[in-house]
């Protein structure tokens, strides 16, 4: 963890060692973002944060800006599933019923591991009780509350979209079903209204630093 130096002495760098002084020089591997690293949340777990929310609620789009903020790298877990198989989401999902979905998405989901990731998650996690008792025990795990009218405009074509609900089953049915489930798994809950992602990202940020 990395502290803001202040102090007398104009900037300048002193040391008070003689001439011939030999640094013990070993090689210490620091990812570059890690300078802006936010201290630990002190919870004993390691240092992640994972996004769960509906489709639409925003989970990919605040999950860059909030790991800028924190100095953490961006994990999109459709991403590493997409990167894994070898297909995109949509291809995937025709090619298993919703349960061999969700079977695949539970692998990936156990091979996360951090630390100083934010994983965006895919909506339908919540379903996947292994999965997301790992996901918890890599740290906390913030639920995206999204108004169903705001979720309504933003998921415009459900099924382009690639989403596992079953047939004829609205966007309400969908908030309706999970909602409990998201807020089941949650430490934490924003309520992102229509807020732009910069500021959904700021309020996490200000709610992790209270945990410390
Ligand atoms: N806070 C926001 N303000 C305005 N638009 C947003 C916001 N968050 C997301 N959007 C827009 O909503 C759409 C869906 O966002 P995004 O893909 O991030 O959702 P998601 O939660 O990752 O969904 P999925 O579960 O399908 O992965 C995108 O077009 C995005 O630009
Ligand atoms: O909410 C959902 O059911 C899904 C959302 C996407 O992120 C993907 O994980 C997948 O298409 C399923
Ligand atoms: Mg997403």
């Amino acid at each position: 963890m990395l502290k803001q130096m202040s102090g007398k002495g104009g900037g300048k760098l002193t040391s008070s060692a003689p001439n011939d002084y030999k640094p013990n020089l070993h090689v210490v591997k620091v990812d570059a973002p890690r300078f802006f690293s936010k201290p630990p949340m002190n919870d004993g777990r390691p240092d992640n944060v994972s996004l769960i929310g509906m489709p639409g609620s925003g989970k990919s789009t605040v999950g860059r800006p909030l790991a800028a903020r924190l100095g953490y790298r961006f994990v999109d877990t459709d991403e590493v599933m997409e990167t894994g198989e070898g297909m995109r989401l949509s291809e995937i999902m025709a090619a298993h019923s919703p349960a061999g979905f969700l079977e695949i998405e539970e692998n990936y989901l156990l091979s996360l591991s951090g630390p100083h990731d934010v994983f965006s998650t895919g909506g339908s996690v919540v379903y996947l009780d292994r999965g997301m008792a790992h996901l918890k025990s890599l740290g906390p795990v913030i639920y995206l509350d999204v108004p169903l009218d705001v979720l309504n405009q933003r998921l415009s074509d459900l099924e382009a979209r690639g989403v596992v609900i079953a047939p004829g089953k609205s966007v309400a049915d969908l908030e309706a079903e999970r909602r409990p489930l998201y807020e089941k798994w949650a430490d934490l809950t924003i309520q992102c209204g229509d807020h732009p992602p910069g500021w959904v990202a700021a309020e996490i940020v200000g709610l992790l630093d209270g945990r410390i």
